[in-house]
C-alpha cells in the first residue's frame, strides 16, 4: 500500500486542533504549516544518501553523507497547497519550487487548471506535492498527470487530511505514487467536501469565504 497515515502524537494534537469550529486564520495557517514539517520528515525519511568528502573542523578529510542527485522539487497546489509551504521549506531549505494552479469547479467538482511553472531538470527530482486536502483525488491526478508530463520519475504526495475516495482514485491513476496524510477521514459529502475533514483549507488559510 502506498497510503502512510501518520500517527505521531503531535501530528495527530495539531490536526485534532486544526478540526475545532472557528478557528482563527492565525491558527489554522500556522497549524498548517507545523503540520507540514511533520509530515515532510516521514514523507522524506527514505530519500537516498551519498557519500561526500569534506575537510571536517580539523583539516582532515571526513566522508560524510548528502542527499544523492539533483534532490527535491516542492509542489504547491495553489491556493491552499501554499499553506503548507513555510513548514516544507523549513526541512528543505534548498528545495527549488514548481508550482500548479487548480481550481475545483464547485458543481462538477472537476479540476480547472490554471497555472503551470515546473522547475527544470524535473526527470532527475524528487517530486514533494503539498496540498492540505485530498478530496475526490481530481486535482491531485491532474497534477501528477501534469509532472508525469513533464518527465518527473518520482512523486510522493503529502496533505494533511485525505478521503478514501481519493485515496483510492490517485493510486488507481498513479500506482507509483505514495501519498503521506495525518488523516483518512470517513467520507465526501455530497459537495464533495471531506468529512468530518477541516472545512474549506484555502478560504480557511487566506481568510476569504
Ligand atoms: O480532491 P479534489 O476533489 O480535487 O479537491 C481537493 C482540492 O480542493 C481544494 O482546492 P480548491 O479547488 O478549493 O482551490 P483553492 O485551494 O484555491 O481553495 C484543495 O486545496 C485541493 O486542491
Ligand atoms: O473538504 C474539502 C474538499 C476540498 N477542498 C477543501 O478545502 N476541503
Ligand atoms: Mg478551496
Amino acid at each position: 500500500m502506498a497510503i502512510h497515515v501518520i500517527t505521531h502524537p503531535l501530528v495527530q494534537h495539531k490536526l485534532g486542533l486544526m478540526r475545532a469550529f472557528g478557528i482563527s486564520t492565525k491558527s489554522f495557517r500556522e497549524l498548517c504549516s507545523e503540520v507540514g514539517t511533520l509530515l515532510t520528515y516521514e514523507a522524506t525519511k527514505n530519500i537516498p544518501l551519498e557519500d561526500n568528502e569534506i575537510t571536517s573542523w580539523d583539516g582532515n578529510k571526513l566522508n560524510v553523507q548528502h542527499i544523492k542527485g539533483k534532490k527535491i522539487t516542492v509542489v504547491p497546489i495553489l491556493r491552499a497547497g501554499l499553506g503548507m509551504m513555510d513548514g516544507v521549506m523549513q526541512l528543505l531549505p534548498a528545495a527549488k519550487v514548481s508550482v500548479v494552479g487548480l481550481q475545483r469547479n464547485e458543481e462538477t467538482l472537476e479540476p480547472i487548471p490554471y497555472f503551470e511553472k515546473l522547475v527544470g531538470n524535473i526527470e532527475q527530482r524528487l517530486s514533494l506535492v503539498i496540498d492540505p486536502m485530498l478530496a475526490t483525488g481530481g486535482s491531485m491526478i491532474a497534477t501528477i498527470d501534469m509532472l508525469k508530463k513533464a518527465g518527473c520519475k518520482e512523486i510522493k504526495v503529502i496533505v494533511l487530511v485525505a478521503a478514501p475516495e481519493g485515496v483510492e482514485k490517485t493510486l488507481a491513476a498513479h500506482p507509483d505514487v505514495e501519498i503521506f496524510t495525518a488523516a483518512v477521514d470517513s467520507h465526501l459529502n455530497e459537495k464533495g467536501y471531506i468529512v468530518p475533514g477541516l472545512g474549506d483549507a484555502g478560504d480557511k488559510i487566506f481568510g476569504t469565504v
